[in-house]
This record gives structure tokens, C-alpha cells and sequence, in this order.
């Protein structure tokens, strides 16, 4: 069984990717999506998104990254698929899932969905422009407006050459409420034979039991389940019979992870948006510890960094005591 972590724009960058491998349990990571608009971009941008193409395409745990690319003109994907696949990442993923109405107003993300043969031509281009040994994977929904053309998306995907399928498991106007529909996903994994990874809304080991069962995949995507619970897919491989037993992660166990989140985003991050990286991860953490309700409460009534580095302070101390004594 192999867990891939997701991509997550403006969540899962490369300091939450960094802390949450060291973790463990995690097989491959995919970036953050590349928006490609009209031109070739400038190798500074990919390097931006991961910086892990400057460490051998991998976290400082050693997973692998691999650079997710977000665009509707094939040509002009296949050139910049290039340009990437040139400076090493772990493979090449191809975006067929954003909601966001000004990507899909484009033309791009979730909206290539109602065209299975522009995402099959999309894919082929992408294909021949990168060496045969780099893997060319998709991240796709069940569909736009409804599922109908799931199959045929699949089928696309797989007969423009791509060596991995990811479904989430839900069309871009069912958003990202609950339920995810994972018996769909076994429908699509009768259509195909390249593998198929199943996503969306894996919570926990008994979520996950479920979505392997009812998908009938034998990979999982973990995306907010893994922000929320680090532990989690260590957990979830334990649970499976494939590593040793392990309960849910602690606050004592996250409190030198975020440590070192900090010091990461401290290295890559501009002074003004960090802040709201700490805070986006606390927002997760705070569903289950109420020591991330109160730092995360804090954060968002004061926006000062000095309160901020004496919490992380707190934190690394680890002396049991009242957080964000100081706000
Ligand atoms: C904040 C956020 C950003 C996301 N960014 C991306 C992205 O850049 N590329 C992508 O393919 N999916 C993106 N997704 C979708 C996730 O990869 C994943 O498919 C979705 O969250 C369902 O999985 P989960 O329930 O395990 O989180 C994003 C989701 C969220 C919540």
C-alpha cells in the first residue's frame, strides 16, 4: 500500500511537506499546482513552488516530490513539462480538479472534465515532452456539474499515456461537502487499468478502511486529514498490518513539529505572510487539540509576530503551562 500526500495550494507548501514526511508514512508528496497561462515560465518558478528540486526532487526526509502542473493549452504544458522535467522532480502531475471558478472560467482545473478529449491530448503532449523514465500522473474529480463522464475521463487520461490516476472522489459542484462518493471510484478502476489512488474526505483509520474497501484501490491521497492529524498515515499503515501499532498523534509530539514548520517558513517564506501559514495549520490542529484552539484564537486577535516567536518559544521549552500566556 503506498499514501500519497496531496497538494493543497496555499496550505501544503514545502514547510509543511518537510514537517509533515519526517513524520512518516508517507510514500510521495505532489506540489502545490503550477499555473500554466500562455507562456514559459522561468525555472525560478518552479524552484518557488518546491524548493525541493534543489535537494534532489525530495523532502529532507527523503519522499519524494512530484511538480503538479495546472493549465488547458496542451503545447504550451508540454513545454513547460519540459522545462521542469529537466531540473528533477519526482514526476510530473497534471491538474484536472480545481474548482476555483476563475481557473475553470479559463478553461482549466475541474472544467477539462466536459472535454475528455482535450484531457487526452493534454496528457499525450505532456507525455512526449518528458523523458520516458519520469512518471506523468492526474489528479482528477469525479466530474464538473455531475459524474456522468467520469469513465470517460479515466479513459482518456490513461489512453493520452499517464502511469498514475487520482481520483477525489467528488465533482467540482459537490465542492468539498461531505460525503465522498469512493464507490464511484471502483466504477472507474473497472474502466481503466493504469493504477487508480482514491481521495477525499479520509479522516481517520476507520475512514479509511471504508474508502479502500469501497473503492476497491489499494492507495490512498491524504490531503486535510494528514494537516488535521499528522499521524495519521502511519496510523492508517498500522492498521493495515504494514507497521507497528501507533495512537493518535499528541500535542507533546506536535509541539516540536511545529517547531520546525516555523523555522522552515522562516527560511522560504516572506515576513508578512507568515503568519497566516502558522495560522492555517492551527485551524487544522485545533479540530482535535485544544492547546491549537487557543494558540489559533490568539493568533487571529493578535497579529504580532513577537507573540507568535514566544509561543513557538513556549512550545520548544516544552514546559507544560498556559499557551500564549503572553498574548
Ligand atoms: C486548501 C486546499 C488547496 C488545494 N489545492 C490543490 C491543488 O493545488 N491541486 C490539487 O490537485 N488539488 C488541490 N486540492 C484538493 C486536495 O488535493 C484534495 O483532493 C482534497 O482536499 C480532498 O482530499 P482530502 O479530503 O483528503 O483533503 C486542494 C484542497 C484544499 C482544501
Amino acid at each position: 500500500m503506498a499514501i500519497l500526500l496531496a497538494p493543497m495550494e496555499g496550505l501544503l507548501d514545502y514547510a509543511l511537506r518537510d514537517t509533515l514526511t519526517r513524520v512518516g508514512g508517507i510514500d510521495l508528496c505532489v506540489s502545490e499546482f503550477i499555473r500554466v497561462t500562455g507562456t514559459l515560465l522561468p525555472e525560478r518558478v518552479f524552484y518557488r513552488v518546491l524548493p525541493e528540486l534543489e535537494q534532489g526532487g525530495r523532502t529532507a526526509a527523503g519522499v519524494p516530490v512530484r511538480a503538479q502542473l495546472m493549465g488547458s493549452d496542451p503545447a504550451c504544458l508540454a513545454e513547460n513539462a519540459a522545462r521542469l522535467a529537466g531540473l528533477g522532480p519526482a514526476g510530473i502531475d497534471l491538474n484536472f480538479g480545481c474548482p476555483a471558478k476563475v481557473v475553470n472560467r479559463h478553461g482549466g482545473g475541474a472544467a477539462l472534465l466536459q472535454d475528455p478529449e482535450l484531457l487526452q491530448r493534454i496528457v499525450s503532449a505532456v507525455r512526449r515532452a518528458v523523458p520516458a523514465a519520469m512518471p506523468v500522473s492526474a489528479k482528477m474529480r469525479l466530474g464538473f456539474d455531475d459524474d456522468r463522464r467520469a469513465e470517460a475521463c479515466a479513459q482518456a487520461i490513461e489512453a493520452g499515456g499517464a502511469n498514475q490516476l487520482v481520483v477525489h472522489a467528488r465533482t467540482r459542484a459537490q465542492g468539498y461537502r461531505p460525503p465522498a462518493y469512493w464507490d464511484r471510484i471502483a466504477d472507474i478502476c473497472q474502466a481503466v487499468r493504469l493504477p487508480v489512488v482514491a481521495n477525499g474526505e479520509v479522516w481517520s483509520v476507520a475512514d479509511a478502511r471504508r474508502c479502500l474497501r469501497e473503492s476497491g484501490c489499494a492507495d490512498l491521497m491524504l490531503g486535510r486529514g494528514m494537516v488535521a492529524d499528522p499521524g495519521l498515515a502511519l496510523a492508517i499503515l498500522a492498521d493495515q498490518g504494514r507497521a507497528g501499532g501507533r495512537p493518535e498523534t499528541g500535542w507533546d509530539e506536535l509541539r516540536p513539529l511545529l517547531v520546525l514548520f516555523w523555522q522552515r517558513v522562516v527560511e522560504r517564506i516572506e515576513p508578512r505572510a507568515r503568519h497566516g501559514r502558522l495560522k492555517q495549520w492551527l485551524n487544522y490542529l485545533r479540530r482535535r487539540h485544544p492547546e491549537a484552539e487557543a494558540a489559533y484564537q490568539a493568533l487571529r486577535t493578535v497579529n504580532d509576530t513577537r507573540v507568535l516567536e514566544a509561543w513557538l518559544d513556549e512550545q520548544q521549552s516544552a514546559q507544560p503551562g498556559p499557551v500564549l500566556a503572553c498574548a
